[in-house]
């Protein structure tokens, strides 16, 4: 896992370890960086060093420095370069150095005139230091950018862009990486990113957040506990019910049944509106119907065998494609007073209430639906501001509704009520395609099923259970986004390609027979 770190918290660890304003070896360690990656990407796009031209757009603050240091090394080996200054004033030992070096400035109405013969525009304008009201440049489409620590007009704690922003190619991000570059916006126009460690160790404060990767998802799903034990039965390797379809959306409750066949679950009972019944039973034979009499019995049963320690529905997965009626409002109230852990999605939003509770949930909202999560909650905030700063109002759903929200886009949100973050990557903007979420919940029910969780936490564990919970839901995330990866490399990103690719995304990524519940031999 990456840890993440607020941009100004970075800022406050770089001044706490500098003797003074004067001291430049933090400034040179970055400026080495950029300079650095400025060669890679000459050579990547020129085949050359020497006679290729550089251009920095350089800003009145460090940030501006660093591109003047990084352009002065690149002088030294034979680059021509350009430090066009944004403001009336510039960092001076980095001025002195590009003078030193052979480098030349310019001014920004000189800026086009450059960009017609320039290998490669280092964007040094503004960064953890910007504050909103930037003015920039327009740069063509065309020309390779490399961003110096985040790209302008990012916002660097929170990911928020302004229009004029400057997109990268890539991005060196000094010290640690930053919210802005990890989440929202800042995430989509940062490129690839490389972290260049400043030593800011015991300087920076606890990470804001933890952007996962592949490789940590037998971390997240909980290999130190007995899932060996876990197989021998079909109760035993996870059972699921779906609450899910209506005759308006009758396939996204065959793609969540689907979704959640191919993880591997043990069994699956169906509790859908008659319109869907038979697409269910014809398109997931697996699935066991569950009819509404046999509800309150199960739902009986399963608590007499919660306190055997045997739940035979060991979680819901609830919402995609469902009709906010009396009935779907009859047996939410129902499942949810049992207390098994679920998931759950779009259509039962619209009959989910915010406050407290005794139950393990994680809520699968995109930004339009945590919208009107979040207004339900007498919280007013628009779209618009859900993508500026993700986290922040995942968080605040988080403890309006006393879940575990997973906030689904570009960089998907995992969060707890007391803050524990996970972030996960998509892998491909194309698995924003219709369907898409309900394949994820699919994929977050079994994964929920398998994981054995209690189901009435008590006071005691309710902040370890919350992260457990955040952990499974980013392990859900990661699954989703790898299918999502292997389904792109074929072609297309539909939900039917993602359900084709889940066994591989598995395998891949952790268990040798492509399950999400782990077989013992
Ligand atoms: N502090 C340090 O020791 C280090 C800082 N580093 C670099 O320094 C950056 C932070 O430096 P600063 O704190 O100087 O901040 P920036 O260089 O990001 O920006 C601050 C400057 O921009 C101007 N500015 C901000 N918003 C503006 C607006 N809306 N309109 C017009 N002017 C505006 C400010 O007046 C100030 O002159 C980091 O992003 C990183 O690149 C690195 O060199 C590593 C070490």
């Amino acid at each position: 896992m990456i840890p993440v770190y607020a941009g100004t918290h970075v800022r406050d660890a770089e001044a706490k370890l500098l003797r003074d304003a004067n001291d430049l070896t933090l400034m040179r360690r970055a400026a080495d960086a950029l300079a650095h990656q400025a060669v890679v990407m000459l050579k990547e796009d020129t085949g050359r060093l020497y006679g290729s031209r550089a251009v920095a757009l350089v800003g009145p603050g460090n940030n501006g420095g660093d591109g003047l240091f990084a352009l002065a090394s690149l002088a030294k080996r034979g680059v021509h370069t350009t430090a066009v200054l944004l403001g009336a004033k510039a960092h001076q030992e980095g001025l002195a150095a590009l003078s030193r070096a052979g480098g030349r400035t310019a001014a920004v109405a000189d800026l086009d005139e450059l960009l017609e013969d320039c290998d490669l525009l280092i964007d040094a304008g503004y960064g953890t230091g910007a504050r909103p009201g930037l003015q920039l440049p327009a740069i063509p489409r065309d020309i390779p950018v490399l961003a110096c620590d985040l790209p302008s007009g990012v916002d660097s704690d929170t990911g928020a862009a302004i229009d004029s922003v400057i997109p990268a190619d890539r991005t060196v991000s000094f010290g640690a990486l930053k919210t802005g570059l990890a989440v929202g916006s800042g995430h989509l126009v940062s490129g690839s990113i490389c972290v260049t460690d400043l030593g800011l160790g015991a300087a920076l404060p606890e990470p804001e957040a933890w952007v996962v990767q592949g490789d940590d998802l037998e971390l997240l799903l909980g290999r130190e506990e007995d899932w060996s034990a876990a197989g021998r039965h079909k109760y035993q390797r996870g059972v699921l019910g779906l609450l899910a379809g209506s005759a308006k959306y009758p396939g996204a409750a065959v793609l969540t049944a689907r979704a959640a066949v191919a993880g591997g679950l043990g069994l699956l009972r169906t509790l859908v509106p008659d319109a869907v019944a038979t697409a269910l039973t014809t398109q997931v034979p697996e699935s066991v119907p569950l009819a509404t009499p046999e509800l309150t019995a199960l739902l009986a049963r399963n608590r007499r065998n919660e306190r055997e320690g045997a739940a035979r529905i060991g979680a819901w997965a609830i919402g995609p494609g469902l009709d906010d009626n009396e009935d779907t409002r009859k047996h939410l109230a129902q499942i949810l007073a049992a207390n098994t852990p679920c998931v759950i999605d779009a259509g039962a939003f619209s009959m989910l209430e915010p406050g407290e509770h005794h139950q393990l949930r994680i809520l699968t909202p995109h930004a339009g639906e945590l919208h009107a999560l979040l207004a339900k909650a007498g919280v007013r905030v628009s779209s618009r501001d859900i993508a500026a700063d993700p986290i922040r109002w995942a968080r605040w759903a988080a403890v309006a509704y006393d879940s575990v929200v997973l906030l689904k886009g570009p960089s998907t949100i995992c969060t707890a009520p007391d803050g524990y973050t996970l972030i996960v990557h998509a892998s491909t903007p194309d698995l924003a395609t219709a369907g898409s979420g309900d394949v994820l919940t699919g994929i977050l029910g079994t994964v929920l099923a398998a994981a054995n969780l209690p189901a009435t936490p008590t006071n005691k564990d309710v902040v370890a259970l919350g992260h457990r919970l955040t952990d499974l839901a980013a392990a859900g995330a990661l699954i989703h986004a790898h299918a999502g990866a292997l389904a792109a490399h074929e072609g297309t990103v539909s939900a039917v390609d993602l359900l084709q690719e889940l066994p591989r995304a598995g395998r891949d990524l952790t268990f040798l027979d492509g399950s999400i519940v782990r077989m013992s031999s």
